[in-house]
């Protein structure tokens, strides 16, 4: 059985930065599954139409980690038929060997609810707009309204809204280096390998 790491939290909090170094150090496939909706909130007409005819050049476009994009994708993400076309493609993601780390908004509630490690990642909302401003060259005050107004919008959607599983490990990046919580996150699945 391939191992499945789920890790889920608030826009810029670090979800990315952790998920590709796990993949790194234990040689498993990663999905950023937040690329697959904005994709299809960049790509334009009926979003549903968008998000089941999704293809390798959609993911090629120079704007996907842009704000902007940023919010249309979690505007087109409240659609359920939307959530529905891109369930299979990740859910076989999950699948792959050896193994597969996910980060998104549901990954531990609905796309893998028996992942092996799930991590929860939170900062706080405005370490994350610091941070998320330094990678854009954007301004902090605006990014801090457009994170807020984001992270309302996926919590507060009826289907797979943004929420921490039960089971998950609660990972509060605020005061940590990268570093710190890379080791951080790396314990829990060699925790979890070892026992
Ligand atoms: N612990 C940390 N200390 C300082 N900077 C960090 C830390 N973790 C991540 N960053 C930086 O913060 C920014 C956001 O990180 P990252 O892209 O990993 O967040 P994310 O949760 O995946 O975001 P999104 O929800 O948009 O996918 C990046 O510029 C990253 O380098
Ligand atoms: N599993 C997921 C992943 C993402 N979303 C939505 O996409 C937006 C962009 O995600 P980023 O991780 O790239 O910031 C995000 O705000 C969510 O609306 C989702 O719903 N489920």
């Amino acid at each position: 059985m391939p191992f499945t790491i789920a890790i889920d939290g608030p826009a810029a909090s670090g979800k990315g930065t952790i998920a590709r170094a796990l993949a790194e150090r234990f040689g498993f496939h990663h999905l950023d599954t937040g690329l697959l909706y904005r994709a299809t909130g960049v790509k334009g007409g009926d979003p549903i139409q968008a998000a089941r005819t999704l293809a390798e050049a959609d993911f090629g476009r120079k704007d996907l980690r842009t704000a902007a994009a940023g919010q249309a994708a979690s505007r087109v993400a409240a659609i359920p038929e939307v959530r529905q076309a891109l369930l299979d493609f990740q859910r076989g993601f999950a699948l792959r060997e050896p193994g597969a780390v996910l980060d998104g908004r549901d990954i531990g509630t609905v796309i893998c609810p028996t992942a092996d490690v799930k991590l929860f990642v939170i900062a706080s909302d405005l370490v994350r707009a610091r941070r998320r401003a330094a990678e854009l060259g954007a301004d902090v005050d605006a990014m801090l309204m457009q994170l807020r107004e984001r992270d309302a919008r996926d919590a507060g959607r009826a289907d797979a809204p943004m929420i921490r599983a039960d089971d998950a490990v609660l990972l509060d990046t605020s005061e940590m280096s990268i570093e710190d919580a890379i080791k951080a996150a790396v314990g829990a699945v060699e925790a979890r390998l070892a026992g």
